[in-house]
């Protein structure tokens, strides 16, 4: 681990990557000259999770939790982890999904301590210098935001600086790459956000945003700042921009550097890992289906060209795969005779010669889609009536509402059971509570792509991989699918359990490692002998380290 600090005194209570409470032992307390800055009581770091768990649970509300947990974050960073890692099912949804994006629409009001790295359009000449300043040097994945389109909720500016801090907490509470290679970046451009722009607490610039070529060669600055600053091999993850920018970027940077877009493919990635279960349940082969996508942007586009990518793989041509999958964007279903127009390059490749339709029953009606897929950010939209029909033509229809956060999703896990019968096979983005239904309990899985950026990123950052190709979300997808055992599939569930999240992006990474060993897109040499023993050795565990000087590895002299 690169990670080392050399301090002493009340310093070392101070710093969250040193701190550890009252877990410190006397030996480290009178070595660190600490003795007497702590009360007497030495408690186990079990204990601690304990004291915290039982805290957080009586808090009011969960931005409350969610404000604990940051800043227990910011004060005993290894306890934080613990305590995310030993109870991921009940704090994933208060530092990531749906809470984070509640703490992003409060984040002036809730700010206390800066987390992650704000770089302005002002810093436009100087961007390497702003990262100069961040204290860590061997820093391997970046996740950056404009924050033009946080979750379902629109543009939130500044204040969006809550998701690639969470994001990145992902990183390390469900697969183990070191927070210390970890960097949440906002780049500030202005917001169009006039509730912002007019809120006295709102953190960021007082502009609307800048746009067309002064944008891109801002983007353009930062992308080759980051990697002058921290190598080219620094995985650069993006996160919630707007779909005007989100594919023009991925376009443009993903032969260039290491990147992806998470919205994109991410998404994708987890969406398609859910199809291939539900498939196990349904007993149909891929192109079988009717895939009706209720959205037509980031996540929809992504998720139906890895579908393609999929269907390939069952031996159908592109043109015959594309004939499977329809969109419906804000003017109906996505057709090539549309009389306003308006088609960007990603609908037209699905778009179908058919006439127009606009209402989402009449287009279920319509096309008889097999699976539905809600990621429009539009909040509910498959009513009861459109599940209904949806049970009428498909004995088990599948439904997946993946908009995010609560508020935006399509329709509820209860919503879905109840008027499917029991019969569907659901998934959402953001977590629902299990649905007691007829005498049997369900359990909503949840298609959140935090099954499959911190997989990523852990690969990246442990076999240094150079570019990230498409196959790579198709092999994540696969291997999230294949680790999806019958008992799961019994009671509903079309992902792993979350407890198991920890071992399922370890495989996650040891397949996408493979794959990138094999095409030569690894950068660590020589390839470990056993990938999934190399890449276990570098997980970061929530232990604390020793901090006792007679311990630290000193710097040599030569
Ligand atoms: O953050 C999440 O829960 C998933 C995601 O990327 C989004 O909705 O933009
Ligand atoms: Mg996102």
């Amino acid at each position: 681990m690169s990670y080392r600090r050399y301090l002493i005194g009340r310093d070392v209570l101070l710093d969250g990557r040193t701190d550890k409470g009252t877990a410190f032992s006397i030996e480290e307390r009178q070595a660190l000259r600490i003795h007497g800055l702590l009360p007497p009581s030495i408690a186990s770091p079990e204990l601690q999770v304990e004291r915290f768990m039982e805290n957080l649970r009586n808090l009011p509300d969960d931005l409350s939790r969610y404000i604990a947990l940051l800043s227990l974050q910011d004060r005993n960073e290894t306890l934080f982890y613990r305590v995310v890692m030993e109870h991921t099912q009940e704090t994933m949804p208060l530092v990531y999904t749906p809470t984070v994006g509640l703490a992003c629409q409060k984040y002036g009001l809730i700010f206390a301590k800066p987390k992650g790295l704000f770089v302005s359009i002002h810093d436009k000449g100087h961007i390497y210098d702003v990262l100069a300043n961040w204290p860590e040097h061997d820093i391997r994945a970046i996740v950056v935001t404009d924050g033009e389109r946080i979750l379902g909720l629109g543009d939130l500016g500044c204040n969006g600086m809550g998701i690639p801090v969470g994001k990145l907490s992902l990183y390390t509470g469900l697969a183990g790459v070191a927070p210390e290679y970890c960097l949440p970046l906002m780049l500030d451009v202005g917001t169009n956000n006039k509730t912002l722009l007019n809120d006295k607490y709102y953190l960021g610039l007082r502009q609307n945003r800048v746009t067309g070529k002064e944008y891109d060669d801002f983007i353009d600055e930062f992308m080759q700042a980051a990697s002058k600053r921290f190598g080219h091999q620094c995985l650069i993850q993006f996160e919630d921009f707007a779909n005007h920018n989100a594919f023009r970027l991925l376009a443009k940077y993903r032969d260039q550097y290491c990147t992806f877009n998470d919205d994109i493919q991410g998404t994708a990635s987890v969406a398609v890992a859910g199809i291939l279960s539900s498939i196990r349940i349904t007993q149909r082969s891929l192109s079988d289906n009717i895939f009706l996508f209720y959205g037509a942007g980031e996540a929809s586009i992504g998720m139906s060209d890895l579908l393609v990518i999929a269907m390939e793989r069952e031996g159908l041509s592109v043109e015959d795969a594309r004939k499977k999958i329809f969109l419906v964007d804000s003017k109906g279903l996505v057709v090539k005779n549309r009389p306003t127009g308006g088609l960007n390059e990603e609908k037209k490749r699905y778009a179908h010669e058919l006439e127009p339709i606009t209402q989402l029953s009449d287009i279920v009606d319509a096309i008889k889609p097999t699976f539905l897929i809600g990621a429009a950010g539009q909040g509910p939209a498959f009513t009861r009536e459109i599940l209904e029909k949806m049970a009428s033509f498909n004995k088990h229809p599948v439904i997946f509402a993946l908009s995010n956060p609560t508020s935006k999703a399509e329709c509820t896990a209860q919503e879905a059971y109840e008027a499917t019968n029991g019969q569907c096979v659901f998934a959402s983005g953001s977590p629902f509570p299990n649905v007691e239904y007829q005498g049997k309990t369900y359990i909503p899985g949840q298609g959140n792509n935090s099954y499959i950026f911190p997989g990523v990123g852990l690969a990246v950052v442990t076999c240094r991989i150079r570019h990230i190709p498409e196959e790579l979300f198709y092999i994540a997808a696969k291997t999230l699918s294949d680790l999806v055992t019958e008992e799961d599939l019994a009671v509903g569930l079309v992902y792993p359990s979350l407890e198991k999240i920890h071992d399922v992006s370890r495989s996650i990474a040891v397949s996408l490692a493979e794959y990138a060993y094999e095409h030569n897109l690894a950068a660590l040499y020589p390839k470990p002998d056993n990938l999934d023993q190399f890449i276990k050795s570098n997980q970061y565990t929530a232990n604390y380290r020793d901090v006792l000087p007679s311990k630290w590895d000193w710097p040599k002299l030569n």
